[in-house]
């Protein structure tokens, strides 16, 4: 599983690993820094041999890994011009020392060094080297950039971004993109194309993720991520912070998605009840429904208003649909018959298309104060339990929430700037207080655990999933993974739902394009997701197949 830091746990992570037990001279983590990249990149770009490259350096440290990358890459044959952005008093010791040796191979025909352009002459020069390379490398801020870029710093990023628009270049950014915050991936000036961040081909990045790294608007700036441990005592890399976050990758999921045994039967795979609906949205219900069927539920019971039954009814034969009383959306006198019923499900989903009816309200808490199993709560159900802490919180984190950011801010109450300022923290806040097992959905989504407090970045999915429907077959597919994996972690559960959902829609978007495709069509792509991830893992024995098979 891959970590993710802020800059002050990596900050941390550098102080300890050099003046901490394990006493590692600064030039030495600045030379590995530097050398990583220039290995990395090489390898990417397919060697440095010819290439020419233009350099920026910062005036911090993040300038004092181009020192390193600079050498590197001149022995590697790269001809190179390194603008040098700070004064020499300016850096770091370690900083100073590889500018140092830099200086002293120097030279008019392989390695130029400039200072930072001033007069038009220098500007217009600097745009004329720059499309003439091949390459540029950004080693002018890391992890220590907040706010907005100052100049000259902002001309700079404006001229590189319009040469890798041009064709001209490969942008390779040192630990984050310029611009970038490292700590919520906001950018410099937002939208601002004039003084806005640099937008990188291929990111390598020292020690572990950042949170930047993975968030947008940050995330799109980044390319191509690469991490190098440049050499960190290996304790203090896997050392747990206070607050940790991780990325899903698909090695994660094939560890929790275990493969069915091949003697099992439907029993063995759950039975899943979606209780939600009204007349103006069953289609919500049968999308939830669906998504249950397509991950491998048992068998999948929907129970929907009775007015609505008439247009569920016989659309999908899987699954098993029954009106419950005679409205139009539930009420508190359709409790009881959920109630019932529910000693019988593994799992009980409620919201999507559920509607907001003050009575539907009455019915939601009835059921919620009864029921023992497992409950998913997405869409309406979430809007009409906004004020409902307390009673969340008594299900003893047995529940998994499911909004999407304008639903997670009604019940939240904070602001969707709020949010977006720092999604990691007001996610795991709202865990904490709620006991909950959250899912954030967004770009991307985010999984907190009600456990542990653990929160993780989902790395699947796309724009062209964008569209309504999308989260109602993600609630059905988080309660079929709760119960026919017979997880008892929900938080589990919904790491696996939510990757595989955007895994789906990954490949909707090879077969079908962009966007355009539906979240009935990203439902039916689960058994091939589902098979690829069998692919990776290492079947028992006994399931491999006695005759035949690969
Ligand atoms: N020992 C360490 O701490 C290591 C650090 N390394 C590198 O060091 C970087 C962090 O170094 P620093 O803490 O010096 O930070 P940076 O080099 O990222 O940036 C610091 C400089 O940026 C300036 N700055 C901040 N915001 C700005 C803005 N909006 N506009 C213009 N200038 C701005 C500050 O005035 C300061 O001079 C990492 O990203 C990494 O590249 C690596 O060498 C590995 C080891
Ligand atoms: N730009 C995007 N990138 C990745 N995933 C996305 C993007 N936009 C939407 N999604 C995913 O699609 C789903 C949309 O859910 P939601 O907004 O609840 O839709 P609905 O309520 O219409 O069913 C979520 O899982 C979300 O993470
Ligand atoms: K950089």
């Amino acid at each position: 599983m891959q970590k993710i830091t802020t800059a002050a746990q990596m900050r941390n992570m550098d102080r300890i690993a050099m003046h901490g037990v394990y006493a590692m001279a600064p030039v030495v983590l600045m030379e590995n820094a530097g050398h990583a990249v220039a290995e990395r990149a090489g390898a990417w770009l397919d060697g440095w041999d010819g290439k020419d490259v233009v350099l920026f350096c910062g005036k911090g440290n993040n300038g004092g890994d181009g020192f390193v990358i600079a050498r590197h890459i001149l022995a590697a044959g790269a001809r190179v011009y390194v603008y040098v952005l700070g004064k020499e008093e300016d850096y770091s010791d370690e900083a100073r020392q590889h500018l140092h040796t830099l200086q002293q191979l120097a030279d008019e025909e392989t390695c130029l060094l400039l200072s930072a352009p001033q007069s038009d002459a220098d500007w217009q020069l600097l745009q004329k080297r720059l499309l003439a390379s091949s390459v540029v490398i950004d080693a002018m801020l890391g992890t220590g950039f907040h706010g907005s870029l100052r100049q000259p710093l902002a001309s700079i990023v404006a001229e590189v971004n319009a040469a890798a628009a041009a064709g001209a270049v490969t942008v390779i950014a040192v630990d984050m993109p310029t611009g970038v915050n490292s700590d919520t991936g906001a950018v410099s000036n937002g939208d601002d194309d004039e003084d806005g961040p640099l937008f990188a081909d291929m990111t390598v990045t020292f020690g572990a993720l950042k949170r930047g790294l993975v968030l947008y608007p940050g995330r799109a700036c980044a390319g191509h991520v690469e991490v190098d441990p440049i050499g960190m005592p290996g304790p203090l890399l896997m050392q747990l912070e206070e607050n940790p976050a991780y990325l899903l990758q698909e090695s994660d999921i094939a560890e929790i998605v275990v493969p069915r045994s091949p003697d099992s039967h439907k029993g063995t795979h759950g039975t899943i009840a979606i209780v939600t609906g009204s007349s103006q949205m069953a289609g919500a219900a049968l999308m939830a429904a669906h998504g249950a069927v397509r991950s491998g539920a048992g068998k999948v019971f929907l129970r929907v208003p009775g007015a609505t039954a008439p247009y569920c009814i016989g659309v999908q034969p899987e699954i098993m649909v029954r009106g419950v009383g005679t409205g139009d959306h539930f009420t508190a006198a359709d409790a009881d018959e959920i109630i019932a019923e529910s000693k019988n499900w593994s799992v009980l989903a409620m919201g999507p298309g559920l509607g907001r009816d003050a009575e539907t309200k009455e019915f939601l808490l009835k059921v919620l104060a009864a029921v023992t199993c497992p409950v998913v709560l997405d869409a309406d159900a979430l809007n009409l339990l906004a004020g409902e802490k307390a009673l969340i919180a008594s299900r003893g984190s047995r529940i998994i929430m499911t909004p999407h950011l304008a639903e997670f801010s009604r019940i939240s109450g904070l602001s969707m700037a709020e949010i977006k300022a720092d999604p990691i923290a007001a996610a795991r806040q709202f865990a904490s207080e709620w006991k909950v097992n959250l899912v954030l959905k967004g770009a991307p989504t985010l999984i907190v655990s009600a456990k542990t407090g653990n929160v993780y970045v989902n790395s699947t999915g796309n724009a062209g999933m964008a569209c309504g429907g999308m989260g109602d077959v993600l609630t059905g597919m988080i309660a079929a993974m709760i119960a026919h994996q017979g997880m008892s972690d929900l938080c589990s559960a919904a790491c696996a739902g939510v990757y595989l959902h955007g895994a789906a829609g990954d490949a909707c978007r090879k077969d079908h394009g962009p966007y355009g495709f539906t979240p009935m069509e990203t439902a039916d792509v689960l058994p091939q997701v589902l098979a690829s991830l069998e692919e990776d893992l290492a079947l028992p024995i006994l399931q491999q197949p006695l005759i035949g098979g690969k």
